[in-house]
C-alpha cells in the first residue's frame, strides 16, 4: 500500500527552511544519543501513520541519533484471541495470560506485528533487525506477583506475566553501533526456559535505563496523561502521579506505562516523555523541534 507524502505546499518556502533549520542543534545535541522508543499496539493501527513512524526512525539513525524500538501490540493480540474465541482480560494494564494466551502472544508479536514494523523500517530505506526478549538471551523475567493497588494484602494471579529480572544489552548494543535499528518484543524467559508476556512499556523503560538512554517515548493513542476534567497534565513529578493513581484518575493501560516511566526517570533517563502516536511524524517533531508534546515526567 503506497501514501503519498504529506501536502505542504500551503507552507511558504521560507517556513519550511526554518523548521528544517530548527532541527540543527537538537542534531548536534543527540548525535550518537540513544533514544527508545515505545510504539504502543493502539498507536499502530492507522497505515499512514505506520510509514509517517517508519520514516521518522530511519531519520533519526540517518542523523547519528541510534532509535530503539519496543512494540506492543495489545488490540492486534486481542484479534487473535478473538478468533480462537477467548476474550482479552486484563488487572491493572496486565493481560491475564493463560498458557494458550501466552501462545498466542508469542505468535502475533514476535510475528506479524514485529514483521510489519520491521518492513516499514526497511521500506522506508532503514535496516531493522526484529527481536524477542530472548534473542541474546536479552530479558530474563520471573512471574509477576501482581499486589492489588488499593489492598496490598491481596495478589492477582496474572499467569504467564513477567517482571522483567535483568536485560543483557550487548544484543541491542552490537546491532546499534552496525547501524541496524532493532525492533524489540515484550517476551522474557524464565529459569526453566519458559515464556513470560511482559507488558512493553516496561520493557522500553527497563531497557531506557539499562543503556542510558537520552530520551524514553512512549507513543500511545491519546495526547498524554489527562486529568479527571480530561485536560492534558504536560509535566508530572513522582508526587503528583501517586496521588492521581491514588484517586483513580491515572488506571488501566496507563498503570504500567507512567510506573514504567517514572522508573526510568529516577533512574537518569534525561527525557521521559508519553505522547500521542496518532499524530504524524510526533517523533521528529518532538525530537527535532522545540515543540514540546504529551506529557514529561521528571523523577522529582
Ligand atoms: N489519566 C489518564 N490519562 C490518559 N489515559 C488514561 C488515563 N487513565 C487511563 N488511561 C487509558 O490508558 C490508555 C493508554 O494505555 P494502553 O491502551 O495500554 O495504550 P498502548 O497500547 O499505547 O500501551 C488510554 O487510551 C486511556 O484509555
Ligand atoms: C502483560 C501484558 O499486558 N502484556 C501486553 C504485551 C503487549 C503490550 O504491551 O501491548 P500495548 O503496548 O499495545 O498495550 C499484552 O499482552 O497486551
Amino acid at each position: 500500500m503506497s501514501h503519498a507524502p504529506a501536502d505542504l505546499s500551503h507552507i511558504a518556502a521560507r517556513d519550511k527552511a526554518e523548521i528544517l533549520a530548527q532541527a540543527l542543534p537538537y542534531i548536534r545535541k543527540f548525535h550518537g544519543k540513544t533514544m527508545v522508543i515505545k510504539y504502543g499496539g493502539n498507536a499502530m493501527t492507522d497505515p499512514a501513520l505506520q510509514k509517517a513512524f517508519a520514516e521518522d526512525v530511519v531519520l533519526l539513525k540517518l542523523v547519528g541519533i541510534n532509535p530503539i524500538v519496543v512494540h506492543g501490540g495489545g488490540p492486534q493480540i486481542d484479534s487473535a484471541l478473538a478468533k480462537i474465541g477467548k476474550k482479552g482480560t486484563f488487572i491493572q494494564g496486565m493481560r491475564v495470560t493463560d498458557q494458550e494466551t501466552m501462545d498466542v502472544v508469542e505468535w502475533v508479536l514476535g510475528g506479524e506485528v514485529q514483521q510489519d514494523i520491521v518492513g516499514l523500517i526497511n521500506a522506508a530505506g532503514g535496516k531493522a533487525v526484529g527481536l524477542t526478549g530472548r534473542d541474546g538471551a536479552m530479558i530474563r523475567a520471573r512471574k509477576l506477583k501482581l499486589l492489588d493497588l488499593n489492598d496490598p494484602a491481596v495478589e492477582h494471579d496474572v499467569g504467564q506475566v513477567g517482571e522483567i529480572e535483568s536485560i543483557d544489552p550487548s544484543v541491542v548494543k552490537a546491532l546499534q553501533d552496525d547501524q541496524f535499528i532493532p525492533v524489540i518484543s515484550p517476551i522474557g524467559f524464565g529459569e526453566q526456559n519458559e515464556s513470560y508476556n511482559i507488558n512493553a512499556d516496561l520493557v522500553a523503560s527497563k531497557l531506557a535505563e539499562i543503556l542510558k538512554a537520552e530520551k524514553l517515548m512512549l507513543l500511545t493513542n491519546i495526547k498524554g496523561v489527562l486529568d479527571k476534567a480530561g485536560n492534558l497534565l504536560t509535566e508530572l513529578t513522582s508526587r503528583r502521579i501517586d496521588e492521581l493513581v491514588e484517586d483513580g484518575t491515572i488506571s488501566g493501560g496507563m498503570l504500567p506505562k507512567i510506573a514504567g516511566a517514572i522508573d526510568a526517570a529516577k533512574c537518569g533517563v534525561n527525557a521521559v516523555h508519553i505522547v500521542d502516536g496518532r499524530v504524524p511524524h510526533v517523533l521528529l517533531l518532538e525530537i527535532l523541534t522545540d515543540q514540546a508534546f504529551g506529557t514529561m515526567i521528571r523523577a522529582r
